[in-house]
């Protein structure tokens, strides 16, 4: 028995689905290795333990971990909860075929733990549907279902002791930025600060260079940071930039967001070398489609789509909404999160269709069947085979 399993009681993970018991039990097959994965990120003190952020590797979590089994572990804790809502790929293939496997591209603005039990006042979702217990399987059955090759991630709160750790022994190399002064932090019992994380699968991308980015206004620091790393596509050799960032939120900072924006796009000019390596930027922007920074990334000398526009029946339009919350104040229901692409370079061939009014239901999100109140965006990219040389 690999060192550690011992310790791990039904109690001590607080679920008590029987099929999991069994597993305990019956230490040495993969599922009891899967078990002793998952109840490993409900010890949520690796975070505290590790304030400088910095984690040697724990040579059990390099263990491979079969996704579908993961999956399986993931439904048997969520087994009371309503089932996931079914969404499916939208075919937007033009007509440039690829000899390439597509570049499937998850955003995700998770909701942070400690904000969603303890700042966020989402009036109508219960707590218990919040419980990070069986929230955290939701977000991982999500990512399991959709399995992106890069996953591109905001709010996260439990980076060290459950995203890290499990993805990494589902193959990828995960990276995560805090904010600087995270919200999360004025929660009591708050599991650390919330930031961005970026994780890519090894197997398909060699890392070129990593850069993290603490976004300015008007050349003040501010709270809000970006990550920004050159990949390499292991098939075709050829090499792109991919971006993952949270911008300020709330109504009021809008010039905020156009000049954190406004310094991103700066940053990932110096990062493409002027757009001659192509670029995917994933972000909560907390920006509806009519403010400045939209602008500015839309009529950007980097040459970039927002590529769920191309969902719409003309390609201009945004989604109506990608958030879709009830707080003390009401409603909101807005559209803040995008995925931009050099649309020269780069080609989508498939994104994944949004849930449906009568799918998200009255109480909005988050809720017992989605944990976040954003909406995951997910798109299969494809580099066009002869780039024209304008990026
Ligand atoms: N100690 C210090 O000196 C400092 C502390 N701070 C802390 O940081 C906080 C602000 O940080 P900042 O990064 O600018 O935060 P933001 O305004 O960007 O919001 C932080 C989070 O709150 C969520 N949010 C948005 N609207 C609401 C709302 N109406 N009610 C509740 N939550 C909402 C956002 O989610 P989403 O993006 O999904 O909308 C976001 O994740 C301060 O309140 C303070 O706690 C900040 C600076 C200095
Ligand atoms: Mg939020």
């Amino acid at each position: 028995m690999p060192k550690g399993y011992s310790s791990f009681s039904l109690q001590s993970i607080g679920v008590g689905h029987s099929g999991l018991v069994f597993s305990a039990c019956s230490m040495g097959n993969g599922t009891s290795r899967l078990y002793s994965a998952l109840a490993k990120t409900l010890n949520s003190s690796a975070a505290s333990q590790h304030p400088e952020y910095l984690v040697s590797p724990d040579p059990e979590q390099l263990e491979p971990i079969d996704p579908k089994e993961l999956l399986e572990e993931c439904r048997a804790v969520l087994h009371t909860r309503p089932p996931r809502f079914q969404r499916d790929f939208v075919d937007l293939r033009t007509d440039c075929p690829s000899s390439h496997p597509p570049i499937r591209v998850m955003q995700w603005n998770i909701l942070a733990q400690a904000l969603g039990e303890g700042k966020d006042n989402f009036v109508q979702c219960p707590v218990e549907a919040l419980k990070w217990e069986e929230r955290k399987c939701l977000i991982l059955e999500e990512i399991l279902a959709y399995q992106p090759d890069i996953l591109c991630l905001q709010e996260v709160d439990h980076y060290f002791d459950t995203f890290q750790p499990l993805l990494s022994r589902l193959g990828y190399q995960g990276t995560f930025f805090p904010k600087p002064w995270s919200p999360c932090l004025d929660v009591e019992h708050n599991n650390g600060p919330d930031g961005c994380a970026l994780f890519f699968l090894q197997n398909r991308f060699k890392l070129v260079n990593s850069a993290n980015i603490r976004l300015t206004a008007m050349t003040l620091k501010t709270n809000q940071v970006a990550i920004a790393q050159t990949l390499e596509c292991k098939e075709s050799s050829r090499q792109f930039c991919i971006a993952v960032t949270h911008l300020k939120a709330r109504t009021g900072w809008e010039r905020f967001r156009s000049a954190q924006g406004c310094d991103l796009l700066q940053n990932l000019q110096n990062i493409t070398q002027g757009a001659k390596i192509p670029l995917i930027v994933c972000g909560d922007f907390n920006a509806e489609p009519t403010e400045e920074v939209y602008k500015h990334f839309a009529s950007s000398s980097l040459n970039l789509n927002s590529a769920y526009k191309l969902l719409s029946a003309d390609g201009q339009s945004e989604p109506p909404y990608t958030t879709w919350k009830i707080r003390t104040s009401g409603e909101c229901r807005h559209t803040l999160d995008y995925i931009w692409y050099s649309k020269h370079a780069l080609s989508v061939r498939s994104a994944l269709d949004l849930l449906t009014e009568e799918q998200i239901g009255p109480n909005r999100l988050p809720s017992f069947n989605y944990p976040s109140d954003h909406l995951s965006l997910v798109c299969d990219f494809s580099f066009n085979e002869e780039p024209d040389g304008l990026l």
